[in-house]
C-alpha cells in the first residue's frame, strides 16, 4: 500500500514543556498512515527556521545581555548595528542634518566595531550624510529606506563599485603569482583558483615555489591531484625564481592556459620576502599578482595590501576565511586603503569555496538583504535544471519520497555550510549560530533515521511537504 508520512523534526515539545531546563532528546515521529502528510519544517522564513532549529518550537531566540541578537550571518554584527540606525528614523517625515546625526553615530560605531579603519569610517559617514540630506523625498519611500539606499550605494562604492575580473594574457600562458603572509590560505587558494578556472574551461598548472615549508609542496601536490591539475616542483633546494621560470617553460610547452605560482609566506613583511617576490616577478612577468589576506585580520589586511602594492605592485587581493568570525573590516577597507580591488573571496576550506567578489552583492548582505544571485548560481552548480523541474513536479504531485529528500540534503551540503546558505536568503539574516547548529544537528539526525529505513520504505512512502503557517 502506498502511504504518506508525517515527520516531525523537532524534539518532543511535550517533553520540553515538562522540563524546559533539561536537554531533550530529539525524536523523529514517523507515523505510517494512508492519509498523513510530512511536516518538513523547512527554512522558508526565520520563523520556519526557528521551528527547524529550536528544540522547543515557538520559544524565542536567546539574546545577549545587550539585547542584541547575535547573528550567524557573515558581518552579522555590522548588520545589527546598521539596523539600529534605521530604527531611529522611524516616524520622521524627511531626513535632516539633525535627525540623522544619531543614526550616523550608530553607523560609525558599527563600522569601527567591524574593524574598519577610522579614516575610512569617517569619510564614509561624511559622504552618506551629505547624500542623505541632499536626497529629495520620494513619494511612498520612507526616510529610513532612503537612508538604506544611500548607505547601500556608498558601501558598493567603498568596496570598489564594479566586480574586478581576472585579466588573462593575450598570448601564451597567463601567470598568476600568489603572495601573502604565512597561513593566510595561499596554497589552498592555488587549488581553489585552478578549480574555478577549470570550470571556465581553462587548463591550469600549479607551480610550487614555496621552498621554505617542505609540507607546502606536498600540500600543493595533494590539492593539485584533487582538482586534477599538474603541479610543477623542483623540491626545496632550487631558487623560487628559477622554479617559477622553469614551471612557466613547461606550461608553455604543454600549451597550458594559466600558471598559478604558490610562494612562501612569512610571519611579517620583511625585506627578504619582498626581494624574493620581486625576483619571481621579474622571472615570470605575471599578468596578475594577487595578495592573499585573511579576513579575520580586519583593517590590518587592508594595510598589508597597501604595503605589498607599494613594494612589488600588485593587481588585486583575495580575501580568505570570510566564513570565519570576520567582522567585515577587511572587505570594507581594502579598496579604499590600498586602491587595489578584491578579486575573490574564500569562504571555506573546500576547493569549491572561492567566489568572485561582487561589491553590490556584498553590500546587500551587509544590509541583511541576502544574496539571491549567488544563491541561485551555487544551487545551479549542484543541481541542473531538469533535476530541479523533476523535483518540483514530485513535490507538487505529492510523489516526493525519502530518497528525494536525501538527495536534497546532499545537494544542500554541497553548497556549503548552513550558515553560508542562510546568509544568502533574504529575510534569514536574523538566524543565530545556535539555531544553525541545532538545525544542522536535526538534519543529520533525520538523515540517519532515513538511512536505517528499508530501501522499499524510502522509495514508496511519499512525503507531502506542507508549508508552515
Ligand atoms: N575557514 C577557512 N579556512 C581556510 C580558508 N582558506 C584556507 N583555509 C585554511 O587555512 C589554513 C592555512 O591554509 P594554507 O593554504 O596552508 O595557507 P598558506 O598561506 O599556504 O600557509 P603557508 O604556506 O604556511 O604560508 C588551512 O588549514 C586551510 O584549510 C577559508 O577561506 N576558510
Amino acid at each position: 500500500m502506498e502511504a504518506t508520512a508525517t515527520l516531525t523534526l523537532s524534539s518532543s515539545p511535550a517533553g520540553a514543556r515538562r522540563s524546559p531546563a533539561r536537554p531533550t532528546v530529539a525524536s523523529l515521529h514517523l507515523r505510517r498512515v494512508p492519509t498523513l502528510s510530512f511536516h518538513l519544517r523547512g527554512a522558508q522564513s526565520p520563523a520556519a527556521f526557528r521551528a527547524l532549529s529550536s528544540p522547543f518550537p515557538g520559544c524565542r531566540r536567546r539574546r545577549r545581555g545587550s539585547g542584541m541578537v547575535v547573528r550567524a550571518e557573515m558581518f552579522g554584527q555590522l548588520t545589527t548595528g546598521l539596523e539600529s540606525a534605521w530604527n531611529k528614523l522611524r516616524g520622521v517625515d524627511r531626513l535632516t542634518k539633525e535627525n540623522i546625526a544619531e543614526p550616523m553615530r550608530d553607523i560609525r560605531r558599527a563600522l569601527l566595531e567591524a574593524d574598519v579603519s577610522v579614516p575610512v569610517a569617517r569619510s564614509f559617514i561624511e559622504s552618506v550624510t551629505e547624500k542623505a540630506i541632499g536626497t529629495d523625498v520620494i513619494r511612498g519611500v520612507q526616510p529610513e529606506q532612503q537612508l538604506v539606499k544611500v548607505v547601500n550605494d556608498e558601501l558598493v562604492q567603498l568596496m570598489g563599485g564594479e566586480v574586478s575580473d581576472l585579466v588573462f594574457a593575450k598570448t601564451g600562458p597567463t601567470v598568476i603569482l600568489l603572495a601573502g603572509l604565512q597561513g593566510v590560505g595561499k596554497t589552498t587558494v592555488c587549488a581553489k583558483l585552478a578549480f574555478y578556472l577549470k570550470k571556465m574551461g581553462k587548463s591550469c598548472m600549479l607551480v610550487a615555489a614555496d621552498v621554505y615549508r617542505p609540507a607546502a609542496i606536498d600540500q600543493l601536490t595533494i590539492l593539485g591531484k584533487k582538482v586534477g591539475v599538474p603541479v610543477y616542483s623542483e623540491g626545496t633546494e632550487a631558487k623560487p625564481s628559477e622554479i617559477a621560470k622553469n614551471g612557466l617553460k613547461e606550461a608553455k610547452s604543454k600549451k597550458t592556459d594559466v600558471v598559478i605560482v604558490d610562494t612562501a609566506g612569512r610571519l611579517q613583511v620583511d625585506k627578504a620576502m619582498m626581494n624574493e617576490l620581486k625576483e619571481v616577478k621579474k622571472a615570470v612577468k605575471p599578468t596578475e599578482i594577487l595578495l592573499v589576506v585573511d579576513a579575520m585580520t580586519g583593517q590590518e589586511a587592508a594595510a598589508l595590501v597597501g604595503a605589498f602594492n607599494v613594494e612589488i605592485g600588485i593587481t588585486g587581493a583575495i580575501l580568505t576565511k570570510l566564513d570565519g568570525d570576520s567582522r567585515g573590516g577587511a572587505a570594507l577597507s581594502i579598496k579604499e586603503v590600498s586602491g587595489k580591488p578584491i578579486k575573490f573571496i574564500g569562504r571555506g576550506e573546500r576547493v569549491e569555496d572561492l567566489e568572485p567578489f561582487y561589491p553590490d552583492r556584498m553590500a546587500q548582505r551587509i544590509l541583511g538583504m541576502g544574496d539571491v544571485l549567488s544563491f541561485v548560481e551555487q544551487a545551479q552548480q549542484v543541481m541542473n535544471q531538469e533535476d530541479a523541474e523533476e523535483l518540483q513536479k514530485k513535490i507538487m504531485s505529492a510523489k516526493f519520497n525519502f530518497n528525494d529528500f536525501l538527495k536534497q540534503t546532499k545537494a544542500i551540503a554541497q553548497m556549503g555550510s548552513f550558515s553560508r546558505i542562510i546568509g544568502m536568503i533574504p529575510g534569514m539574516n536574523k538566524v543565530t549560530p545556535a539555531q544553525i547548529r541545532e538545525a544542522e544537528k536535526n538534519v543529520k539526525f533525520m538523515e540517519s533515521m532515513i538511512n536505517v529505513m528499508t530501501a522499499e520504505s524510502r522509495a514508496t512512502i511519499k512525503i507531502n511537504i506542507l508549508q508552515l503557517p
